[in-house]
């Protein structure tokens, strides 16, 4: 069998009296796209950062790529993105580029390399003037510079306008479609649906779900019936929770059915009825209310 990308076994991480990361046992496969999910303070940076050497676990640990974490760091075989990544501040995105690219064996070549972070008009500028999503792509460049087979990216593209987030996604396709491992924690759910082929969703520091974004879904039974509607009778049956944007009603239900049915028996108008099966957000939302200690 092929070494996994990651091989996490009964990682436990804690920051002083914080246990961050509880027990964890994850593998992930070479060529995978993995989201790691969950709300804030579930452990989810710091299982990154054990899976970089960058925190010492408590117990277990994590294996990239067959090594230890900081072997696997020093032989190139790992390019990361962190939510808090440092760059030179007296220096030019150029000069830092450049210099990155030469301290690996094989670098990206390296107007393929602007041209596909999209840092082409950022070459001569200032690190410091950077906005904060102009910053994430120049750090996409540096994390990609020695073409690694495993990325870590840690909320990516959270200071990325829409089109910066698209052409993001668009390049971590691509290299999937090459073979790069890429795991990447984040809170916008529809990208994790649109991008990642396996969920992760972790809460407390623990393993909740993990699974294809469908099969996570389908762990949350409960749908939801969209109509406008000014006023809406009481107890519906079937309804756990009605919420409002002005005329719009949305109600999450357990019984379509039942619930569509009493309505037309109130006779209310089903003026653009939608009836939507369970968001990823709506599963990880259920999934991790209670979970977290
Ligand atoms: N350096 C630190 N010192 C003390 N506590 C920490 C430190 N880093 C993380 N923690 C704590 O460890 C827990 C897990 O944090 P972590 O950053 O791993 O979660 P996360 O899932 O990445 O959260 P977020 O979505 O907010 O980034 C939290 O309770 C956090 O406050």
């Amino acid at each position: 069998m092929t070494t996994p990308a990651l091989d996490v076994s009964g990682l436990t991480v804690r920051h002083g009296d914080v246990l961050a990361v509880d027990g964890l046992d994850l593998r992930i496969g070479r060529g995978e796209t993995v989201a790691l999910l969950g709300p804030n303070g579930a452990g989810k940076s710091s299982t990154v950062s054990a899976a970089l050497g960058l925190v010492r676990p408590a117990a277990g640990g994590v294996r990239v790529l067959g090594r230890a974490p900081a072997d696997a760091v020093r032989a190139g075989c790992v390019g990361a993105m962190l939510q808090h990544g440092g760059l030179p501040t007296e220096a030019r995105v150029g000069e830092v580029l450049h210099l990155v690219r030469r301290s690996y064996p094989d670098p990206w070549p390296p107007d393929d390399l602007v041209a596909t972070t999209g840092i082409d008009g950022l070459l001569g500028r200032p690190v410091e003037a950077l906005s904060g999503g102009q910053r994430q792509r120049v750090l996409l460049a540096l994390a990609l510079a020695g073409q690694p087979p495993l990325l870590l990216l840690d909320e990516p593209t959270s200071a990325m306008d829409v089109e910066g987030r698209r052409a993001f996604w668009v390049t971590m396709r691509a290299l999937a479609a090459r073979g790069t491992t890429v795991v990447f924690a984040t809170h916008h759910l529809e990208e994790a649906d649109a991008v990642a082929d396996r969920v992760v969703v972790l809460a407390g520091g623990r393993l909740v779900a993990d699974g294809s974004s469908a099969a996570v879904r389908s762990a949350v039974s409960g749908r939801s019936v969209r109509l406008t509607a000014e006023r809406l009778p009481d107890d519906l049956p079937g309804v756990t929770a009605v919420t409002r944007q002005g005329a719009v009603a949305t109600l999450a239900t357990a019984d379509v059915e039942a619930t569509l049915r009493a309505l037309l028996d109130h006779r209310v108008p089903l003026t653009d009825l939608e009836v939507r099966g369970a968001s990823l957000e709506d599963a990880v939302l259920t999934l991790t209310t209670g979970a977290a200690r």
